[in-house]
């Protein structure tokens, strides 16, 4: 079994936890955060999606005592677009109250990272104050990806979609997805490889107006530079920010000039 489908497997029984559960909603539920799709597309820098990251199936413990708080609003300070917080517990030691935390703490965006497979989910991203989503396309059959992405949206979040190749972009596409993700970790060998985004970026469809993003494995001004030049508008960083000893210098670092055109 792959750690996607171990992964999966837990995620049923949380989804049948969660069903039984009550949704609290909390007062930053509503709050007004700009769209992620838009300060992406009109920043003239590479654009930094900075995680919350205690721990990972590939890495084990990364920052077990991270104070999710106080690293966002750094991350926050330093011009981040977007806080993402791992809400999943089994694997990534994250938590919705880590989440709510976060999102009554910061003003930018707020990326709920799970893996969702019910809307019951992305209710709890929501409630917890998250105006962004992620949707894994390896995670979900076409129906699913489409419904999932179609219920988030009528609740007002965005939708980040994250692929691993060209099939499943063409899959994400098919979804109407705006702001699509290539996850440079292959979640089935945990292999880290920018190629992944460079092949993705090489048949995405610039001119449609949709945004990239590059995931996982920034570990510098190089790999962002590299992210940039393949036509990604920004780069999700975890591990790099978690054991940074400046968060703050790193994610200024990573912010390269995209040349002038933009994407
Ligand atoms: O720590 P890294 O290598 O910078 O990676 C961050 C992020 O891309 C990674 O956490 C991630 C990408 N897609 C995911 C899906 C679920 C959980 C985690 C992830």
């Amino acid at each position: 079994m792959t750690i996607l489908e171990e992964i999966l497997r837990e995620k049923e029984q949380e989804v049948s936890r969660l069903l039984a559960e009550p949704v609290a909603q909390t007062s930053q539920a509503n709050a007004v955060r700009p769209s992620l799709f838009g300060s992406i597309k009109k920043a003239k820098q590479l654009q930094v999606i900075a995680e919350i990251k205690r721990a990972s199936p590939s890495k084990g413990i990364i920052h077990e005592t991270v104070n999710p708080v106080q690293q966002a609003e750094i991350y926050e300070r330093a011009g981040a677009a977007c806080v993402s917080v791992l809400t999943d517990t089994s694997f990534f030691n994250g938590s919705f109250e880590d989440l709510k935390a976060v999102a009554e703490a910061v003003r930018i965006p707020v990326l709920c990272k799970d893996f969702i497979i019910h809307p019951v989910q992305i209710d709890r991203a929501a409630a917890a104050g998250a105006s962004v989503i992620l949707l894994i396309v390896a995670a979900l059959p076409d129906a699913e990806l489409n419904a999932l992405r179609v219920y988030a949206t009528a609740l007002g979040l965005e939708v980040l979609v994250e692929v691993h190749d060209a099939d499943e972009l063409n899959r994400a596409l098919e979804a109407g997805a705006q702001l699509i993700g290539v996850n440079n970790r292959d979640l089935r060998t945990f292999q880290v490889d920018l190629a992944r985004t460079e092949e993705v970026a090489s048949v995405f469809p610039f001119h449609s107006g949709r945004v990239l993003i590059s995931e996982s494995g920034i570990g510098g001004i190089a790999d962002a530079q590299r992210a940039a030049k393949a036509g990604a508008g920004a780069v999700l960083v975890g591990e790099t920010l978690m054991r940074s000893e400046s968060p703050e210098q790193t994610i200024r670092s990573l912010q390269v000039d995209l040349g002038g055109s933009g994407q």
